[in-house]
């Protein structure tokens, strides 16, 4: 056990099974808090406000910019996307693990104001099978997932940025590889 749990920030490209991960992660450790962010996109059949995202409008998310109370926030692939400051804070201070779900600008972000923060980036086992994941999803249409696997390239190329990477091949071991790396086992 370290003296301080850290942050932990992980990234990838859509579809590369992020929500998967951590899912299955926190079924067995419910202790790792991850920070629920608020977004412009439109619910998914099955998401809900304040469990999977903070469904917001654009004047709502404007107003959360301009009062500051974002940790960070990115645009991607046509909506904004923000991790609300306080309730990060609130658990680091209370000593429990902090897990950060965004994208590769929001990650940039922490890294330049949250000094200990741990980044991990999360890679598909190939171009193929990343392709595969986000159309197999079925919740996109063409056009969106043409734009997401255009972040994908600059994404997949900003992975030297990390401090780990962990390849998705398993759910099961890549969600415990993160759960050491972020010395909840
Ligand atoms: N910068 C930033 N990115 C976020 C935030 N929340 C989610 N994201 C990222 O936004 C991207 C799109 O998320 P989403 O629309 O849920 O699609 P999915 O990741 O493919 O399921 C993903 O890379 C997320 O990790 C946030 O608060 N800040
Ligand atoms: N290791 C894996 N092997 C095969 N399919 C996976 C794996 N991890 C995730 N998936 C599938 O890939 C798709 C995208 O996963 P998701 O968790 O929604 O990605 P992200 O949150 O990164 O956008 C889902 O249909 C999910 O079931």
């Amino acid at each position: 056990m370290s003296e301080r749990p850290r942050l932990t920030v992980l990234s990838g490209p859509s579809g590369v099974g992020k929500s998967t991960v951590v899912a299955h992660m926190r079924k067995e450790h419910p202790e790792v808090w991850l920070s629920v962010s608020a977004t412009t996109r439109k619910p998914r059949p099955g998401e809900q406000h304040g469990v999977h995202y903070f469904f917001v409008t654009d004047e709502e998310m404007d107003k959360l910019i301009a009062n500051g109370e974002l940790l960070e926030w990115a645009e991607f692939a046509g909506n904004r996307y923000g991790t609300p400051r306080a309730a990060v804070l609130e658990r680091l201070e209370k000593g429990e693990p902090v897990l950060l779900e965004i994208d590769l600008q929001g990650a940039r972000q922490v890294r330049g104001s949250m000094s200990e923060a741990r980044l991990v980036f999360l890679a598909p086992p190939s171009w193929e099978e990343l392709v595969r994941r986000l159309t197999g999803r079925g919740t996109e249409p063409p056009e969106v997932i043409e734009r997401r696997l255009e972040a994908a390239r600059t994404e997949l190329a900003a992975e030297p940025e990390f401090d780990e990477t962990l390849v998705n091949t398993s759910v099961e071991d890549v969600a415990r590889e993160l759960l050491a790396l972020m010395d909840v086992v």
